[in-house]
């Protein structure tokens, strides 16, 4: 596709863009009586407007019904996951059975390994990615320990080659090939925080598999950015968080994916609590746990309404923009543009100021793109914040935007690389 650099040109394909209504569902953050141009639901989606009515009907339920609002009312808690349920799976390509929302994403981490990590002394070892979000390395290496072994030989991190910034399939399915006998687990990112880089899931599935492993995936930044295909693709487990490009809120609703070849097995451990019991029986309050068939068989404590209800706000506006196929290629209009819009300030400045260290390859990469800036990078982040372009900053040296396509505009991107050209002048002077 041909580009343009013009303001005229920005607003012709969101004139043209039938998502581009959907922009007024959500409200933008200020600064100085200005919106915000808004490139971060990589890391907070922006609230819908409807949040505020969709929570206020369950608190509302709360003043009137009290606790007689877990079966009572218009949307009985007891059920209210079922709602989401249905809305959340075409998002991660899973069936209804297979994914629940509960608690959060490394919480949810844990207890999937519960299950998923069945170490022993022949088997014992994980593969992830290097540099995987500290959040997952904290928690397997916890893992690790807690099942009596060794992080440094029990871990192994498929790193970028030198001089190379993402991982090459090659190299992530030879290193599970040539682990296979010491091989439990292979727990990857969808798409890595850092980089940007989304994995080859069905591969890495695939050679996971091969090598006698479980395969899981922490898909905090895939989950409503990319096509997924959990079911088809035999992915085992997967978690996620639901404040990014979900726009569930600060601390929102975490949700997890088991593979429904997993249903029938009964050996399997984990950590129960009294809302994974059977719910037909539940409140019988009988000893001897009894799990729910399905995802729901792995929640803990009782439905986390509100929370919920925020998520249930956002997923109304993805059944409106008819999920991920619509979203998903105007996303990948959205970056090849903001691709464009950086090239075209690079060429102004005559010098590859600002290196994109995400794949260019569509299959490679999802809303987000990573960016090294030569010189005072930081400086010229701050300075776009200052001036009401907001991404966000990643230690050492990564300026990351993320737009979002239920919200995010050509115009948007024309702005913000107007922005980053006008500071890298003054930066130069
Ligand atoms: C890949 C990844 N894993 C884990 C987390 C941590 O999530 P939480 O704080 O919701 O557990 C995040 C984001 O914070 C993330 O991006
Ligand atoms: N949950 C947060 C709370 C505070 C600050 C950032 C986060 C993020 O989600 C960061 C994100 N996971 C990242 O990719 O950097």
């Amino acid at each position: 596709m041909k580009f343009e650099n013009t303001l005229s040109y920005a607003q012709q394909l969101d004139a043209q863009d039938p998502l581009h209504p959907l922009r007024e569902e959500f409200l933008f953050p200020q600064q100085n009586g200005k919106p915000f141009i808004y490139l971060c639901g990589n890391s907070l989606g922006l609230q819908p407007k409807s949040a505020k009515e969709v929570l206020g009907k369950q608190l509302d339920n709360w003043q009137n019904l009290a606790v007689e609002g877990w079966f009572e009312g218009e949307t009985p808690w007891m059920f209210y996951h079922k709602e989401l349920k249905e809305l959340m799976a075409p998002i991660v390509g899973a069936k209804p059975a297979e994914v629940c929302p509960m608690n959060t994403l490394t919480v949810n981490l844990h207890l999937l390994l519960v299950s998923f990590y069945r170490p022993d002394q022949k088997k014992f070892k994980i593969i992830m990615e290097a540099g995987a979000f500290p959040s997952d390395q904290y928690a397997l290496e916890s893992q690790v320990r807690f099942h009596g072994f060794d992080p440094e030989d029990a871990i192994i991190e498929i790193a970028p080659r030198p001089g190379e910034y993402t991982l090459r399939t090659e190299d992530i399915t030879r290193i599970i090939a040539e682990n296979a006998d010491q091989l439990a687990l292979v727990l990857f990112g969808g798409i890595n925080y850092f980089s940007g880089q989304w994995f080859d899931m069905p591969a890495i599935t695939k050679a996971g598999h091969d090598a006698g492993a479980i395969v899981g995936f922490d898909l905090a930044h895939a989950a409503g950015n990319v096509p997924l295909q959990l079911h088809d693709w035999q992915v085992d487990f997967a978690c996620w968080c639901t404040y990014k490009y979900q726009n569930s809120g600060p601390g929102g609703i975490g949700a997890i994916f088991i593979h429904e070849n997993h249903f029938a097995d009964d050996q399997m451990n984990r950590f129960a609590g009294w809302w994974g019991y059977q719910e037909s029986i539940r409140f019988k309050m009988e000893k001897g746990f009894i799990p729910e068939p399905g995802a729901d068989g792995w929640q803990v404590s009782c439905t986390q309404v509100m929370p919920m209800a925020l998520y249930h706000a956002s997923l109304k506006i993805f059944e409106q923009a008819g999920f991920m196929e619509p979203l998903r290629k105007k996303s990948l209009s959205l970056t090849a543009y903001l691709i464009y819009v950086i090239g075209e300030v690079n060429a102004t400045i005559g010098t590859e100021q600002y290196k994109i260290i995400t794949p260019a390859n569509e299959n490679e990469r999802g809303a987000q793109l990573s960016i090294i800036a030569k010189g005072d990078a930081k400086a010229v982040f701050n300075k776009l914040v200052e001036n009401n372009v907001l991404g966000d900053w990643r230690e050492p040296n990564v300026i990351r935007f993320g737009p979002a396509p239920l919200y995010n505009s050509f115009e948007d991107i024309y702005r913000a690389g107007e922005l980053l050209l006008q500071l890298s002048r003054e930066e130069a002077i």
